[in-house]
């Protein structure tokens, strides 16, 4: 051991001491050493208190934990262990300086087991590294928010018409898999250039979420998918859903949309907002891809739209 006499073992200390990180010393029974003042404030024990005792009963939490396997695991080849991402990252009671009962700080923890003569010694160092932890759970959160208005359209709330894509795919693969049904609304606002020239643009957005979030509340089983096509046009994606099944859903949204008498501009077809609805279905005249599939219920509401609006077309039927 160095002299303490010695003034670089004087400076060792002071420097020691103005570390920003807890640096404990062990000798072989894993009685502490070294404490230094890092660790007096994180910690509220001084080192004369825990001076001699050993780390196990000053902390008697750390028994089990990955930090007391790194300690007992001896001199092994010398290499460093980092121990602190392998367990919760808070093994010690630490928190920041002043706060003994604040949160406990997240912590990373190297031990590293040292020869010092004929001694067999053991160094534990202790980051804060609180404030990464927070970065990196709020650029998760982040991306986690990100990632679902993604999927989300910016004016009414529902669905988009990524998602709609994305799902109509996986709804296929499965429908092919399972040799299911499923089905696929495409619908569209009757005159609705007439109703933004009458009532103006907002009233028209005004309309459209209304309209959008009917849709979202009439699909009632957890897999349907109501979306925003863009524009006025909406889609929606029934699984497990058969050709006439599917045909009566699209009438209940038709009546639900109809019945809630939104006034509509004097140059529309009707005096409420209407809408026009196309039905298409998996497996029917080889639409088994998602192409084919809202090419048959595009042709559909283009029917619909011909017959007069305010209806239900249904594909192959017209
Ligand atoms: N307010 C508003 N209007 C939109 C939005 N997206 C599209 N539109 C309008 O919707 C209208 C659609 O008009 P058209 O495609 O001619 O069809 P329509 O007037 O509904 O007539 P039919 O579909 O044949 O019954 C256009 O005037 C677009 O400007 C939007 O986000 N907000």
């Amino acid at each position: 051991m160095m002299n303490p006499t010695d003034t670089s073992f004087d400076l060792a200390a002071s420097a020691l001491n103005l570390l920003d990180c807890g640096v404990i010393v062990l000798d072989a029974e894993h009685r502490i050493v070294l404490w230094n003042r890092w660790m007096v404030s994180r910690s509220g024990r001084s080192a004369a208190r825990v001076r001699e005792q050993s780390l196990f009963a000053v902390f008697p939490e750390l028994r089990g934990s990955r930090v007391e396997a790194a300690v007992l695991a001896g001199p092994g080849d010398g290499s460093t262990r980092k121990v602190s991402n392998l367990e919760g990252r808070t093994p010690f009671p630490l928190r920041e300086a002043g706060s003994f009962d604040g949160t406990r700080i997240e912590q990373a923890i190297a031990v590293t087991p040292f020869r010092e003569g004929d001694e067999q010694l053991c160094l534990i160092e202790i980051r804060d590294v609180s404030g990464t932890v927070d970065r990196e759970r709020h650029l998760l959160e982040h991306a986690e928010s990100l990632r679902a208005r993604s999927y989300v359209d910016g004016l009414t709330g529902i669905h988009n018409r990524r998602y709609f894509d994305m799902t109509l795919e996986r709804e296929l693969r499965r429908a092919h898999r399972n040799g299911g049904a499923l089905s696929l609304l495409l619908m569209d606002i009757d005159s609705f250039k007439a109703y933004n020239d009458h009532f103006g643009h907002q009233q028209g957005d005004a309309c459209l979420i209304t309209v959008a979030q009917a849709l979202a509340g009439m699909l009632k089983r957890p897999a349907d998918v109501a979306a925003r096509y863009g524009g006025e046009e909406f889609v929606a994606i029934l699984p497990d859903t058969t050709l006439a099944q599917a045909a009566g859903v699209a009438e209940a949204i038709r009546l639900d949309i109809a019945a809630r008498a939104l006034a509509h501009a004097p140059a529309a077809v009707k005096d409420h907002v209407t809408l026009s609805i196309g039905v298409a279905a998996f497996g029917k005249d080889g639409l088994n891809e998602a192409a084919s599939l809202i090419e048959a219920a595009d042709q559909a509401l283009y029917a619909a739209k011909r017959g007069g609006r305010d209806r239900v077309a249904v594909a192959g039927t017209q």
